[in-house]
């Protein structure tokens, strides 16, 4: 299975805010989707995206001179489907999926047959359990629990025999989700390769997500040095600040945007208004 290493498994339960940027600072963007910008809902296909957050999406995307990202274990399209924003660049399918901010789409895919295996071993294995919902993304499989929690212990171990049988594929483990999904590439993997393209490049990476598999994107973003920021309380996390819910994510985000865009005082230079590196 797909899991991630917290490198501060000691109590973290209580973590502080996230800071603001200096005006003008040079930070780049990095934002979960499901529980970190949008409330939970019981279908995946009815959440509902806050009249304000593609007009603040847009605010920030100037603030950061393009850097700014969607990173999603949604694919793609449905991103597109649900912001309408692809000219943005995104980060899809735990990482399988990257989209530059020029627009250049790279695909980490499996082979077509063992793609149709994957689907047939997990319909067949969604069939078994009465409270488990199968979202089908394709190129991998979600299987949600909305059954008792002896359920999703007998859904887990029987995941992790049927994937051990399944070339090209790992387990990614999830608030009550179980995924099937191509191995190799992992949100933490996919946030490097976008830091080192324009307009991300050079910039302080700032990641907020809720779920364990944006553990992976925390332990990137802490190696160059950013800052790392855990929605709601998951705890162990390698996050080093934390906000309490989306809610309280978009109220921050529109003080990140009003404080990127501030007039600078005159006598800071350009150089001196980056925030001070956290340790
Ligand atoms: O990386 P994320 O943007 O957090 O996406 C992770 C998964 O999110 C979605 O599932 C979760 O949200 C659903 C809608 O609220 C909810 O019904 C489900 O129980 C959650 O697991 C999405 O459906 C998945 O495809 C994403 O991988």
């Amino acid at each position: 299975m797909s899991t991630p290493g917290p490198s501060n498994t000691a109590a973290n339960a209580s973590l502080p805010a996230p800071p603001l940027p200096a005006a003008g600072a040079g930070w780049a963007l990095l934002l979960d989707v499901d529980g970190t910008l949008l409330d939970f809902a019981d279908d995946p296909h009815a959440v509902r995206v806050d009249a304000a957050l593609p007009a603040l999406l847009d605010a920030l995307h100037e603030a950061t001179g393009g850097a700014l990202a969607l990173v999603s274990g949604r694919r793609l399209d449905d991103l597109d489907r649900l912001f309408r924003r692809p000219h943005q660049a995104a980060i899809g399918l735990h990482g399988s999926e990257l989209r530059t901010a020029t627009g250049e789409l790279r695909h980490h895919a499996v082979a077509p047959l063992h793609q149709t295996r994957m689907q047939h071993e997990a319909q067949a294995l969604a069939g078994r359990f009465a409270g488990v919902q199968l979202e089908n993304k394709q190129q991998a499989v979600a299987l949600h629990c909305r059954g008792s929690s002896g359920e999703w212990q007998q859904l887990h171990e029987a995941a992790i025999a049927v994937i051990a049988h399944l070339p090209g594929y790992e387990l990614q483990a999830g608030r009550r989700v179980l995924e099937f999904k191509p191995g190799g590439m992992d949100k933490g993997r996919a946030v490097a390769e976008l830091l080192q393209q324009e307009p991300f490049t050079g910039r302080l990476p700032v990641y907020a997500g809720d779920d364990l598999t944006d553990e992976h994107a925390f332990d990137a973003v802490n190696r160059a040095h950013g800052l790392s920021i855990r929605v709601g309380n998951r705890h162990p996390s390698a996050a080093r600040f934390s906000l309490p819910d989306p809610l309280a994510t978009i109220a921050w985000l529109a003080r990140v945007r009003d404080a990127l865009t501030q007039a600078a005082p005159a006598h800071v230079r350009p150089s001196e208004r980056e925030i001070p590196h956290q340790s």
